[in-house]
């Protein structure tokens, strides 16, 4: 769009001069006010229809809620003038690179059920207005994102949309990885649309990017095509293998989190109430859990933690194996010295390793995590006194609890995990959680004896980053 166009066009019936140029649709409103409208930052899609151009707009209000708007230019020469602009603007709109085709996961039981209306009321007609073309699946079990992701024709598609939580991501990503062609596969951009109960990397997108958090923003993220890397953490424990890209937990919050999953049939609101006094039992009743955590810091961070002596350094040889067996992602190739590592040893009141800052919309787990510097963000706490523990749970909505003194915060490249038992019980053990799923539960945790998790309570659980593995649909650049 180098070269400027100027027409005479009528806009809402009142006539004006319009230019179109350097990106931008301007043109006199009928107070003599210049109006302005930029294709890449606020039009969905563009349609000649005769004599008219219409021009569809999503634009910010001084509210900041952007809101959907039709620009019709009635054009004063006629059909041929509007059929040019129209394929003007559209060859404008298509410079940009765009996704034109997408296939759009909905998780109709997400949060509070309510995915499948969201979709079809918020989504479906922003993507329909900037002419994409959809295709739908409804996910209609735990795993079959994973199960669609590991084996559908890429091709097809520009990019995959999640609209669900965190859950159904992390799926596509895990399907994504088990596939063959996994290499090229996993640069497929994924966007994500919040329409869960845990939406952490759609607040984490749009809050760095400075946009308003709503389902509409996340759309239009989409619809305008930035992407931005991201880092893919491998858990491992043995020859078992999980990737994540938000967080694992283990201690406090994940506590709090997987017991109050019984009181879910209670419905959000009194669920949200149990979330609040489950807190408040637990710190009540603290739990210190034993363990010891190993890790790789980042530049800057070494001297956390005490030198480890000998480290056996079984992420190498596992993710060694699983390259001779060749087919699916074998986790990142990297090669850390015994050297490299440093220790910590409880008892733990809670650790989590965050990828991006936020862990839920309400949140902030590690506000100096970023997407792709390829370290995950450690938060460890060891000892709380109960008075201030409270408090510091609340300031985790702004990140502002990592100025506590009792919160140890640093950057790692690798963690190893070995969770203990209860210090004041160790028939007792711990719940850790990675993505929203519990992976491994100790003994006599809340729903032990009904599910089989993939990993065991108490061997290490090793985390390593591959830093830009994958990619995500963002608002714009991102620092
Ligand atoms: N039709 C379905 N029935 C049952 N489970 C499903 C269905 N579709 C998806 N799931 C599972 O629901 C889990 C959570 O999905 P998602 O993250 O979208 O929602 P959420 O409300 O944020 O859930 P959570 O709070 O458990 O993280 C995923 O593991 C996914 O596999």
């Amino acid at each position: 769009m180098e070269d400027r166009a100027t027409a005479n066009i009528r806009v809402d019936g009142a006539p004006a001069e319009a230019t179109l140029g350097g990106g931008k649709l301007r043109w006199r409103g009928a107070a003599g006010v210049e109006r302005a409208l930029s294709l890449e930052s606020e039009v969905l899609g563009v349609e000649a229809r005769g004599k008219e151009v219409v021009v569809r707009a999503f634009v910010a209000s001084k509210a900041q809620k952007r809101r959907r708007r039709d620009l019709v230019l009635e054009m004063a020469d006629g059909e041929g003038a509007a059929a040019a602009w129209g394929e003007r603007m559209t060859r404008g709109l298509d410079s940009l690179g765009r996704p034109k085709r997408l296939f759009v996961f909905v998780n109709p039981f997400g949060g509070r059920k309510c995915a499948r209306k969201i979709y079809d009321t918020e989504i479906r007609p922003l993507f329909e207005a900037a002419g994409v073309t959809i295709t739908v699946q409804e996910t209609e079990y735990q795993g079959h994102a994973r199960e669609v992701a590991s084996s559908m024709d890429l091709a097809k598609y520009d990019g995959i949309v999640c609209v669900s939580g965190d859950g159904v991501l992390v799926e596509v990503v895990n399907g994504i990885l088990q596939r063959t062609d996994w290499e090229e596969a996993i640069k497929m951009p994924i966007g994500v649309v919040p329409a869960g109960t845990g939406n952490g990397m759609a607040k984490s997108l749009l809050h760095v990017a400075s946009e308003t958090y709503s389902v509409s923003n996340a759309v239009f993220a989409i619809i305008r095509g930035h992407k931005q890397p991201l880092d893919v953490c491998t858990i491992l424990q043995g020859e078992t293998k999980f990737f994540s890209v938000l967080l694992m937990t283990w201690g406090l919050v994940a506590d709090i989190d997987i017991e109050s999953e019984k009181y879910r049939w209670m419905g959000s609101a009194r669920f949200d109430f149990y979330v609040g006094c489950r807190a408040v039992v637990r710190i009540m009743n603290l739990r210190k859990y034993c363990g010891t955590i190993q890790f790789v810091p980042a530049p800057g961070y070494e001297a956390y933690g005490e030198p480890v002596k000998q480290v056996k350094n079984s992420i190498i040889e596992s993710l060694e194996q699983g390259k001779s067996r060749l087919s699916s992602y074998p986790g990142p190739l990297v090669e850390l010295q015994a050297s490299d590592w440093r220790s910590i040893d409880g008892p733990f009141v809670a650790v989590w390793v965050n990828n991006v800052p936020w862990a839920a919309e309400d949140i902030m787990a590690a506000p100096e995590a970023k997407f792709s510097d390829g370290y995950m963000d450690a938060v460890i706490l060891r000892d709380c006194p109960k008075a201030d523990l409270l408090s510091l749970l609340m300031k985790m909505s702004n990140g502002s609890y990592i100025k506590s003194p009792y919160v140890t915060y640093l950057k790692v490249r690798s963690f190893q995990l070995s969770p203990g038992q209860l210090v004041e019980n160790p028939k007792r053990g711990g719940i850790i959680d990675v993505d929203g799923e519990v992976i491994a539960r100790g003994e006599g945790t809340y729903g032990k004896s009904q599910h089989q998790d993939v990993m065991a309570y108490g061997p290490p659980i090793q985390l390593t980053m591959h830093q830009a593995l994958a990619t995500v649909y963002c608002p714009n650049a991102i620092r």
